[in-house]
């Protein structure tokens, strides 16, 4: 297990990380979500023992000292892969790959690099300079190479974020798939939602340096406990209950997912539309509800101008509105 207890560090007196304590079971996958410089790149490389703090961190009993205590930061059984990926230009992806790799046995090594070629779908590069590959294909290399040596725990820091949709998805599924196989955990720095939601057991929330939630995925999205948390995913509606809900007078207020929203005829809620934006498998509206802004999702466009109705389940306003 991994174990922080009281983390707290900061640059130059500059508070980033305050008193984190946190659990992460061997095997779990963790997302780490939040908005851009709330800390996560600095908890990953602290948890790898780059940074210094007054707290505890351990891997399974073992205290992870940090640089006031290793002179060479890391430790064997940890890898952190930065958003710098730290490559080898003049030497090929396989020299790459291997770096790390004992050349006692050469036919086992060669064996493993194209095993983890295999994974991050680099085989057909294997013998490509580094410093000739484009930024996603680089990406992928690094990916290999942190997983060379089999690690505990892995620290990936935005690890997708120079690769294309078409290849990101299947990379994503091989990857997590083989850590899982391997037994190895995962904490995953990211602003991909799909990262986020899809591949991880846990989702851990930072907010100015604090665990603001942490929990399994389904339930952060689906009862999300703040608009801050919610905006994480994507587009979200703070909207008062009163005007989505007919005969309502509370001032309370819901947090909405454009996809909650849709068309009604008869629900009285009047919206008007003000602008359609195509996603692909639907068009994402933008209306105005009362004076306030709402969005919504259609399966078709609708004109500007135009007045229609919309309502939102009642099972899921009630179990939105328990608290
Ligand atoms: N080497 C550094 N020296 C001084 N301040 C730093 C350093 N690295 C990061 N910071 C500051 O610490 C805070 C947290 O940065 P960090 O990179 O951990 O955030 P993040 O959540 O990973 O951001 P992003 O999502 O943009 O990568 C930010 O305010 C940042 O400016």
């Amino acid at each position: 297990m991994l174990k922080l207890k009281n983390v707290s560090f900061g640059y130059n007196d500059k508070p980033v990380l305050k008193k984190i304590n946190l659990n992460i079971a061997v095997g779990d996958h963790v997302s780490l979500i939040g908005e851009s410089g709330c800390g996560k790149s600095t908890l990953l490389q602290l948890i790898y023992g780059l940074h210094h703090t007054d707290g505890f961190v351990s891997w399974n009993g073992i205290e992870l000292g940090g640089p006031n205590h290793n002179l060479v930061p890391g430790e064997d059984f940890i890898k952190y892969l930065a958003q710098d990926f730290d490559l080898m230009p003049p030497l090929t992806v396989s020299e790459n790959v291997g770096k790390h790799l004992s050349n006692a046995y050469p036919r086992k090594k060669k064996k493993r690099i194209m095993e983890l070629l295999e994974v991050v779908e680099m085989t057909e590069l294997a013998d490509a300079k580094a410093g000739d590959l484009s930024g996603g294909q680089q990406q992928r290399v690094a990916l290999a190479r942190a997983l060379a040596n089999t690690p505990e725990l892995l620290l990936l820091d935005e690890p997708f974020s120079h690769i294309d949709h078409f290849r990101k998805n299947n990379l994503r599924r091989k990857l997590f798939a083989y850590l899982k196989e391997n037994k190895i955990t995962c904490i995953i720095a990211t602003h991909d939602s799909t990262d986020a939601l899809s591949f991880a057991d846990k989702t851990i929330v930072l907010k100015n340096g604090k665990i603001y939630a942490n929990d399994a995925p389904q339930e952060i999205y689906n009862n999300p406990p703040n608009k801050y948390i919610a905006s994480l995913f994507g587009d979200i509606n703070e909207v008062m209950l009163k005007s989505i809900t007919p005969n309502e007078t509370s001032l309370k207020m819901i947090l909405l997912y454009p996809h909650e929203i849709r068309l009604d005829k008869n629900s009285g809620i009047k919206v008007v539309v003000l602008a359609s934006y195509f996603k692909g498998s639907n068009f994402l509206i933008k209306a105005s509800l009362k004076n306030k802004i709402i969005y919504f999702e259609n399966s078709k466009a609708l004109m500007i101008g135009e007045s229609v109705f919309i309502t939102v389940d009642k099972n899921l306003i009630k179990s939105r509105t328990r608290n």
